[in-house]
């Protein structure tokens, strides 16, 4: 009888550790494309007339295809039928082109001589055309990287499942994080480099993409290797091949009521992020009287926060469990964070002012780290492996429309809370009370869907309370 190899790639920590970073990294380099605008919201109104509803709505536009035209519906179907290989390329290549027609329409040569542009300038005309086209790329590029998360997501459970899997998340996540906090400092220094000018940062954050690329074309390698492994080993156990994706499996996700309490929990917590992200800077600069570089620096000690702490947790939760208790903090944490910057007095140019500022972004970074490190974890525990991609690709598409929705509800509120005389008056500072009033609301409605989630976990132990490694 021939000898059985049960050694995989997957059993080597520094293979399965090296795939890892490939694929964050693709992510890493994605993330900053995604906020390279945010923290010069203040310049895109001075320099191309992009007032708060134009900013939301180009914002919102990210999430616009996935969500209408069901993109993240098909990414899903394309993952478990096509597999990690193909549409991790294809994510990549998606997200080149939507950010390839971002840099175009925000940069000179998208100017009034051009017929595309007076096209765009026919229709809507409080909405520039350069912000029209920006949003198209935008979407495009939102088609993308969502169908890119979901694919690492699979990846990161094809090589981590029963070892350190919530660790090997919040490490990815961490590096995403990173990304974001490079972003909000580099963006505003290219911006400033000479005359200022928002093209720049966008065509240095274009380059890195390609990077990405490159990064997730290397992983393929790894994973194509793994694959021929798994094939020969399951031969040599004379396992079944596993069963495909099948159209049912869908009516199973959408039935399947703790799964759907999950997605509704990540939509309202994700909308207090994401789209919070997006007018932090501004609402800073607006609240405490400060620059945009100093605004920006400030907040960036979010992702930063995040970045140190979602691996550690994600330890935790290997190693401890208590997921559904960690969505719950989580949950409570970004309320805390939102109504302070609600309703805090601040003073501009005043110390105390500054240090609730900052306890204020450190407690949501802490949140920030809770909710992702214990939530994406836990789908592997509610749904079957054969229809896992698609499970993740229906909580992203939950999740984008309140990411679509929420950065659109946030330019209304901002716009209808600060007429123009009110504007005037207050010489041209926004109030930002009723729009983080919003954001503050869905972190008490993501906490009761966190206490509900426990009282199910508890009730049928799909076991959201334990810890993922075996030992
Ligand atoms: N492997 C990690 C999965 C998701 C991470 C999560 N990202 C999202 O939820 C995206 N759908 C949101 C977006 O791209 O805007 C995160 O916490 O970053």
């Amino acid at each position: 009888m021939n000898k059985i190899s049960h050694e995989t790639m997957r059993e080597s920590s520094v293979l399965r550790w090296s795939a890892l970073i490939l694929v964050a990294l693709t992510m890493f380099f994605a993330y900053m494309f995604v906020d390279v605008l945010s923290p010069l919201q203040t310049l895109l109104e001075q320099q191309k007339g992009w007032t708060p509803e134009v900013y939301g709505t180009f914002a919102s536009s990210e999430y616009f295809l996935n969500v209408f035209v069901f993109f993240l519906f098909f990414a899903g179907i394309i993952l478990d039928k096509m597999g990690i290989r193909f549409t991790g390329l294809l994510s990549c290549i998606i997200m080149l082109i939507g950010a390839g027609i971002k840099l175009y329409a925000i940069s000179d040569w998208f100017g009034a001589d051009n017929a595309l542009y007076d096209l765009l300038n026919s229709f809507a005309v409080s909405f520039p055309p350069a912000a029209k086209l920006a949003s198209v790329g935008f979407a495009i590029f939102g088609c993308g990287i969502e169908m890119a998360g979901i694919t690492v997501s699979k990846t990161i459970v094809k090589w981590f499942t029963g070892k350190e899997m919530a660790l090997a998340m919040g490490l990815e996540m961490a590096i995403a994080r990173l990304g974001v906090a490079v972003v909000f400092w580099i963006s505003p220094y290219f911006a400033n480099l000479g005359t200022p000018d928002v093209v720049r940062p966008v065509a240095v954050c274009c380059l890195l993409l390609c990077i990405g690329f490159l990064t997730f074309f290397v992983y393929t390698l790894m994973d194509k290797k793994l694959d021929s492994q798994d094939s020969t080993l399951s031969k040599e156990l004379d396992e079944e091949p596993e069963e495909g994706f099948k159209m049912s499996d869908l009516g199973k996700l959408l039935t399947n009521k703790v799964y759907i309490i999950t997605a509704l929990l990540c939509v309202l917590y994700y909308a207090a992020i994401f789209p919070f992200q997006k007018f932090a800077t501004s609402m800073l600069e607006n609240r405490l009287g400060l620059s945009t570089t100093d605004a920006s620096q400030l907040f960036s000690w979010f992702p930063i926060g995040a970045m140190i702490l979602t691996p550690l947790l994600g330890w935790f939760l290997d190693k401890k469990g208590k997921g559904a208790t960690m969505l719950i903090f989580g949950s409570i944490l970004v309320f805390v964070c939102h109504m302070t910057f609600a309703i805090y007095p601040f003073v501009e140019g005043d110390s105390n002012s500054l240090l609730v500022a900052y306890s204020a972004i450190i407690v949501l970074g802490v949140s920030f780290s809770l909710v992702p490190a214990a939530l994406w974890p836990s789908i592997p525990h509610l749904v079957d492996k054969t229809y896992l991609g698609s499970a993740y690709s229906i909580v992203f598409l939950i999740q984008n429309f309140g990411l679509w929705l929420f950065p659109i509800i946030i330019g209304v509120v901002l716009d209808k809370s600060n007429p123009a005389e009110v504007l005037i008056a207050n010489n041209g500072v926004y109030n930002y009370t009723p729009a983080m009033l919003v954001f503050a609301s869905c972190g008490i409605f993501a906490c009761i869907l966190g206490l509900w989630l426990k009282a199910e976990d508890k009730k049928h132990g799909y076991g959201l309370e334990e810890p993922n490694v075996k030992s």
